[in-house]
């Protein structure tokens, strides 16, 4: 069943293997320069997406070419708008030893209709992870890839060869591709490659990203100071989740778990959390999350405005007020959320946002909010990835409705004070 591939690449990346689909690979490209600003301003966003619908990625434009009135998209009565038949993508990630192959290789054996592709990404020449799936992989049609090397940093030209390679030519095979990333792996680059690369966004989507946490080890990683410009993969880990399981519950007690959870939080108030033995989790929790669908934003928003036990956000909260509450830990990283009531002014709001993420991008890791635009009677639904923004119109605010704007931010070095004050800047 495997073939055998040996790639000329960096001297600590050797041999990969890759089970049932056969992928020539060979060269790499380094990915370490960062896409260019793309932005489309809200104004654009707003016309262009009433009339052919949200269906994600592929339509961020530099602000110049955002103002085309005929919005260099398909027409809005062609199926492809209608219809998203991207193949979903899950990211599996979390520290060594967090238990990543144990929730894959659940995913694999559990009973949910899906045919799933793994691509898988080890460091090393000796493969375990890839072996482990591939005997544990019942059925005929999951196919599992092996990459030794780091997503992150050197191979992700790769990552877009095997997604565009895996929906040509197997398609009709699979309905899901779960891509479990090495413990060291920084996640930004991964999730990036499917907002910027432009046919892996065509054909995939992200569906989200799950986040391993080792209740016995992780604390010691979060806390782990690094020197200066060196990332803490720990922390990035969980700052870019959709869906966090904290993992390995059976080797500590409660109040180490409340801490830990503390300290998820105060990185990461998005993401929905579940506690776990062995990776055992309900698949719903892991699998069709929609964690970038913009349909979807205004839920998740909410969800974890009134999930959040230890962060609380909502209106009139200590954040709302502009005061300071105890934070569990201080950290670079950390999830800020702001409201404001009224009615904001869509030509501000478009400035405003251009601005951040011109100044703040690259510390922006990811962004959710639910607009009132002054003028339209709809909500306007908000998300981005570092420097990436998408937006369309959402449900209808209704008569008697009180317009409240939401934003969550999660990021490094976010100034919460200039954040408010930057939205409260555009109400009208
Ligand atoms: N006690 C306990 N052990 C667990 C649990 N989940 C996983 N393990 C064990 O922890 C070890 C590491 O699990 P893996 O699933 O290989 O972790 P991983 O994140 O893929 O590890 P790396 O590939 O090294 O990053 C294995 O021996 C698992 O059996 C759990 O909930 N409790």
């Amino acid at each position: 069943m495997a073939a055998k591939l040996v790639f000329s690449r960096p001297a600590a990346v050797t041999v990969s293997r890759i089970f049932e689909v056969g992928i020539q690979t060979s060269s790499f490209s380094s990915t370490a320069s960062r896409p260019a600003i793309l932005f489309q301003s809200l104004r654009h966003i707003l016309t262009c997406a009433s009339s052919w619908g949200c269906n994600g990625y592929g339509r961020y434009h530099p602000r110049g070419i955002a103002s085309s009135p005929d919005c260099d998209i398909p027409d809005a009565g062609s199926a492809a708008v209608a219809l998203d038949t991207r193949v979903p993508a899950t990211v599996i990630t979390g520290f060594l030893g967090s238990g990543k192959t144990t929730l894959l290789n659940r995913i694999l054996t559990a009973q949910h209709g899906k045919r799933i592709a793994v691509i898988e990404n080890e460091f090393g020449e000796v493969d375990i992870d890839g072996s482990l799936v591939a005997s544990h992989s019942s059925a005929n049609e999951d196919i599992v890839m092996v990459n030794n090397g780091c997503l992150c940093c050197t191979v992700r030209g790769d990552l877009v060869k095997m997604l565009l390679e895996l929906v040509k030519k197997k398609r009709d095979k699979f309905d899901h591709i779960v891509i479990e990333t090495t413990g060291l792996a920084k996640p930004g680059p991964v999730i990036e490659t499917f907002c910027s690369d432009e046919l892996v966004s065509q054909h995939v989507k992200l569906d989200g990203v799950v986040t391993l946490v080792d209740s016995k080890h992780s604390m010691q990683h979060l806390d782990e100071v690094k020197p200066r410009f060196v990332v803490n993969e720990a922390v990035e880990q969980v700052a870019y989740a959709d869906r966090i399981i904290i993992n390995k519950i059976d080797l500590v007690t409660e109040a180490d778990l409340e801490r830990l959870t503390k300290r998820i939080r105060h990185i990461n108030g998005m993401a929905q959390i579940m506690q776990a033995k062995f990776g055992a989790v309900d698949m719903d929790f892991v699998l069709g999350v929609g964690g970038y669908d913009l349909e979807r934003i205004e839920s998740e928003v909410q969800i974890n405005n009134s999930n959040c036990a230890t962060h609380q956000h909502d209106i009139g909260d200590e954040h709302s007020r502009g005061q300071h509450h105890d934070h569990v830990h201080d950290s670079a990283v950390n999830s800020v959320s702001i409201v404001s009531e009224g009615t904001l002014d869509l030509d501000e709001v478009d400035d405003w946002l251009e601005r951040l993420i011109e100044e703040k991008g690259e510390d922006l890791y990811r962004l959710k909010g639910v607009l009132s635009i002054s003028g339209s009677d709809e909500r306007y639904i908000l998300q981005g990835v570092h420097s990436m923004l998408d937006g369309c119109p959402g449900k209808s605010w209704g008569p008697d409705e009180k317009r409240i704007s939401k934003l969550v931010f999660i990021g490094r070095h976010l100034d919460e004070t200039a954040l408010r004050k930057g939205l409260n800047g555009c109400l009208v």
